[in-house]
């Protein structure tokens, strides 16, 4: 990438700020700028719901003021007449785009494509892309690091109950769509509380143990080195009481997302503590994962001394 060596500009930019102007910083520094100024050109293949949130004035703005440039990548014309790119991003799906983009790999090495369609195949569905977690086996001085008990139902709704029963998951269950691809309807989830409402959902899905966490969980977000947690507001817990009540499949909404913050909210100093930064390394390295954001889950039930949160856990993600 050509972004260090060749970009240089006014130390100190701020995030939240415009570029610097003549008087902020010397008029030798800015005409180095200028000479050496070479953007790094990120083409991007998007969904128009992903270019809507991710691809805000405000970011394209602090992109620019640190040498990056975004631009869009004409479908309908052939991926080498464009550019030349540093980069190429996309979240797209499909067989004939992943053909293209392989295709481009070969005769652009130069071009770092994020993410590669081998290597993010396994994210397309809810299955595989657990599966390196519960791989990984971690256990760590900090915890365990599992999954929830989960099932794949790929057809026929009338079989799901007797697939739960012999599988010995337990109710609720979450039951979430098997394609993980971006679409609305993918993040569609219910949580079924009765084995005959089971037949109601619609597979291809995965099942999940419903996991009691006290209602917040944690996202984490990981970009090379750098690691972000938040805390997210969450589907309460499910008392045994509410069980022995409630039946039927309810379908919730979009319960963790960026506007369900709960960083400012006044929480049970049980469920706020913030899962450890060693274990969050350890995890990402063990999963050499590079750009991900992933959610944890964890059993209050097991949190029984404040001084001791984060000990002996079984941690889900
Ligand atoms: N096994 C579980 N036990 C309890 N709650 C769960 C479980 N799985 C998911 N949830 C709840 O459902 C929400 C959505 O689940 P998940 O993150 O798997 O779906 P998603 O479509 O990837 O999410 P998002 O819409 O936030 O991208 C979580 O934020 C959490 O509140
Ligand atoms: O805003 P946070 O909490 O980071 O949640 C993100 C989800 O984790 C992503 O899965 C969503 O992207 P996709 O809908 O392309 O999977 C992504 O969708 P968006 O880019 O359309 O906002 C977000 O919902």
């Amino acid at each position: 990438m050509r972004l260090e060596e060749e970009f240089s500009h006014c130390d100190n930019y701020d995030e939240e700020e415009e570029p610097k102007t003549m008087s902020q910083c010397s008029i030798g520094a800015l005409q180095q700028q200028q000479q050496q100024q070479k953007f790094v050109v990120v083409g991007y293949a998007l969904t128009s719901k992903k270019i809507k949130s991710f691809l805000q004035p405000k970011f394209e703005g602090l992109a620019r003021n640190k040498g990056i440039l975004f631009v869009a990548i004409d479908q309908n014309r052939p991926l080498s007449d464009q550019g030349p790119f540093d980069i190429v991003l996309h979240k797209l799906t499909g067989k004939e785009w992943r053909q293209i983009l392989e295709d481009y790999r070969q005769t652009h090495p130069e071009v770092t494509v994020l993410d590669p369609p081998d290597a993010i195949q396994h994210l397309h569905n809810r299955q595989s892309m657990l599966q390196c977690v519960a791989d990984m086996n971690l256990s760590t001085s900090y915890g365990r690091v599992g999954v929830p008990r989960q099932l794949v139902i790929k057809k026929d709704a009338s079989s799901i109950a007797d697939a739960v029963d012999k599988a010995g998951l337990i109710l609720p269950l979450v039951a979430k769509p098997l394609v993980a691809d971006g679409s609305a309807k993918s993040h569609e989830l219910s949580l079924a509380y009765d084995q005959y409402s089971l037949q109601k959902l619609e597979p291809p899905l995965v099942l999940q143990e419903f996991v009691n966490h006290g209602g917040v969980l944690f996202k984490v977000y990981i970009v090379g080195e750098a690691i972000k947690v938040v805390r997210r507001f969450s589907l309460p817990d499910v008392t045994k009481r509410e069980l022995s009540k409630v039946t039927g499949v309810f379908r919730f909404p979009r319960v963790s997302c960026a506007a369900a913050s709960a960083d400012d909210a006044d929480l049970d100093p049980s469920v706020a503590e913030l899962p450890p930064r060693p274990l969050l390394e350890r995890l990402a390295k063990e999963l050499r994962w590079r750009l991900v954001a992933f959610k944890i889950l964890t059993i209050i039930s097991f949190r029984t001394y404040y001084t001791n949160l984060w000990n002996n856990f079984d941690i889900f993600i």
